[in-house]
């Protein structure tokens, strides 16, 4: 059975932001014998991917480096023009770049990078990051107010003490959390977080996952998540879809699909994450024979993108790319797309 696409409650309209058959493909300088074969090679980066991002909830995007990830976030900031594919705030699907409708679609989506250093100016104090953000997108506030406010939003209090510093006068986890002020400052409803805190100490991780968290809740933000580490999502996300190869291989809320994963990649995630309950050595039988490494993006393998590295592979997933198939056909919206969740596939398999 093919898993339902449609959101499940919470209700549709609390999506903020949607995108569908999301595609982006780099193209590659061609090599000589191309220009001969006239061959146009591309970085087949994300393909064909769909998301709901609803207000108020956490949406944990995970995989490994190279999955796509970062250029998820970065085609829904606008900052990468898509292939192919649609994405829409409210309904309102984006077409053009430039003008007023744009314009409010990139205050309303705003991005924070993984690391902070790189992302503030360090010739700029904290007062002048907030206010510029703050004037490009409300000219009408008053402005000391909503620097206190920011700054005490994120943290950072007393606000004084900030307003002044530039960023090498402040720890990582404080500049993290300057650039979130700096995207809350445009009054955002979605706010994409490419791997908040894995530039961070271990130790000051968690307070910003924390804050991340409480914004949610107060500010009913719609987040996304993005991280390489399958149990910070565990921890901190409501729903979670795992990304191999440029593709989302399954997706669900957050407790299914970390505590009962059902795509071999996720499983092989987890495995691999360090699991203090874990005793060294011990393997999931599942999981044991899954080496390798993800495929080449630029000619990736047919069928199902994972099937080199799978135990389970099948004749049928060596051709046939799998759909979106629902885990446990009770309707939780829980979704894999493996062969393996296919009821006739299986019964041939094992005849
Ligand atoms: N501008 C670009 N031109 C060509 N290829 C690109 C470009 N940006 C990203 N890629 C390629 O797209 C693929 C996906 O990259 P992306 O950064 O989205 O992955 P990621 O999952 O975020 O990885 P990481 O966690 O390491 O940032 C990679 O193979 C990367 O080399």
């Amino acid at each position: 059975m093919t898993a339902s696409t449609k959101p499940t409650a919470p209700g549709a309209t609390d999506v903020v932001l949607e995108a569908v058959g999301l595609t982006k493909h780099f193209p590659v300088r061609r090599r000589p014998r191309d220009l001969l074969t006239r061959t146009r090679r591309a970085v087949r980066a994300v393909d064909d991917v769909g998301l709901v991002l609803r207000r108020g909830q956490v949406t944990a995007m995970v995989g490994e480096s190279g999955s796509g990830k970062s250029t998820v976030a970065r085609l829904l900031a606008q900052l990468v023009r898509q292939t192919s594919g649609r994405i829409s705030l409210h309904g309102d699907e984006v077409r053009t770049r430039g003008g007023r409708a744009f314009r409010a679609y990139c205050r309303r989506v705003q991005l924070v990078f993984q690391d902070p250093f790189a992302s503030l100016n360090p010739v700029h104090t904290v007062r002048y990051h907030l206010t510029r953000a703050l004037r490009i997108h409300h000219r009408d506030r008053d402005v000391t107010a909503a620097l206190h406010d920011l700054l005490t939003r994120v943290q950072l209090t007393p606000p004084e003490q900030f307003l002044a510093k530039y960023p090498h006068e402040l720890s990582g986890g404080q500049r993290q959390r300057v650039a979130i002020a700096r995207a809350l400052a445009a009054g955002p409803e979605a706010l994409l977080a490419d791997e908040p805190v894995s530039m961070l100490d271990v130790s000051i991780r968690l307070g910003v996952l924390n804050l991340l968290r409480d914004l949610r809740d107060r500010l009913d933000l719609a987040i996304l998540y993005i991280t390489h580490d399958i149990a910070s999502a565990r921890y901190f996300a409501d729903d979670v879809l795992v990304m191999y190869a440029g593709q989302v291989v399954e997706g669900g809320d957050g407790e299914a699909v970390t505590q009962r994963a059902a795509h071999p990649y996720t499983r092989l995630l987890i495995a691999s994450a360090p699991d203090p309950d874990r005793i060294a050595g011990e393997a999931d039988e599942d999981t044991a024979e899954s080496g390798g490494e993800p495929p080449s993006l630029i000619d990736p393998p047919a069928g199902c993108r994972f099937h080199p590295r799978c135990p389970h592979a099948m004749a049928r997933c060596r051709t046939e790319a799998p759909p979106r198939l629902s885990v446990d056909g009770n309707g939780s919206g829980h979704w894999a797309a493996c062969w393996l969740y296919d009821a006739p596939t299986v019964a041939e398999a094992a005849t």
